[in-house]
């Protein structure tokens, strides 16, 4: 069986969005050794959607409710273009401006995972302009932390399903981005899961490439997740039973 990304079967459980409806599919895990690690942090403000982002990213699915981040770490096994790679994704507490608005309150695990990552992904909330602002002070902490080098960086702006709630339009995106050195990449960890499979495949092989790894040209292939494995997808399953059984109730309530 192609082992490819295809779009989950998500059906909405009444009025509000998808909810986790259908098992987390069982690929088969690789049968090898990585001989190659991507380590991958998602940083932002707070309720720009990080988590829902690498959830969706990772299973396909979402999460409506808010829990407040404690920075989960997630790791998996993946085929990247033909090459395996261990891909991990850390995920990061909320990062706030200063009240001058020039530095940034910045929580000492997440120097340390800026320190650790190899890529960066670095979210705020079209229905956020102060998110949006976050990100310039964001990325030079990440500057300071590795002052000279290549690293990959995407800017994502999420919660592009609330259209109405715009605050940021997409070309101040794609600017901002711009003098980042990134890619900009508009995204709805709600609506669309292709998108933020793109947005995070994407990275990886800049990643591998700024590595040293794949010899430069896109290879066939894409990237395909092994099974989940690591701990924290056993919170992210209480999580969404939680969600389930809060939806059930208020149904069976009505
Ligand atoms: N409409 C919509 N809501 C989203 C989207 N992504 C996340 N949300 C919601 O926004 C809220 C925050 O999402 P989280 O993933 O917890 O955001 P976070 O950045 O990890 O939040 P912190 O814990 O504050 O750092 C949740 O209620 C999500 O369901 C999206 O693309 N569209």
């Amino acid at each position: 069986k192609d082992l490819a990304f295809e779009p989950a079967t998500m059906s909405s459980s009444g009025g509000s969005g998808n909810f986790l409806l259908v098992p987390i599919p069982e690929y088969p895990p690789l049968d090898c050794v990585p001989n190659k690690t991507v380590k991958i942090v998602v940083l932002g403000a707070s309720n720009v959607g990080k988590t829902a982002l690498i959830v969706r990213f990772l299973t396909k699915r979402f999460i409506g409710d808010y829990e407040a981040n404690t920075g989960a770490l997630y790791s998996r096994k993946v085929a990247l273009d033909g090459e395996e790679v261990s891909l991990q994704i850390q995920d990061t507490p909320c990062v706030a401006l200063q009240d001058d608005a020039e530095g940034l309150h910045c929580q000492e695990q997440i120097n340390r995972s800026i320190y650790w990552a190899d890529g960066y992904v670095l979210v705020y909330s079209i229905t956020d302009l102060h998110s949006y602002r976050t990100i310039q002070p964001l990325y030079q902490h990440v500057r300071r932390i590795h002052p000279s080098g290549n690293i990959p960086v995407i800017l994502v702006g999420n919660k592009s399903d609330l259209l109405r709630a715009r605050q940021v339009p997409a070309d101040e995106g794609e600017t901002l981005a711009a003098t980042l050195g990134g890619v900009y990449f508009e995204a709805s960890a709600r609506e669309n899961h292709e998108g933020v499979h793109a947005t995070f495949l994407h990275l990886c092989q800049e990643v591998v490439r700024a590595l040293g790894g794949g010899n430069g040209e896109k290879r066939r292939g894409g990237l395909h997740l092994a099974r989940p494995k690591s701990p924290n997808m056993q919170e992210l399953k209480r999580r969404f039973r939680q969600v389930l059984s809060s939806k059930v109730k208020s149904s069976t309530a009505l």
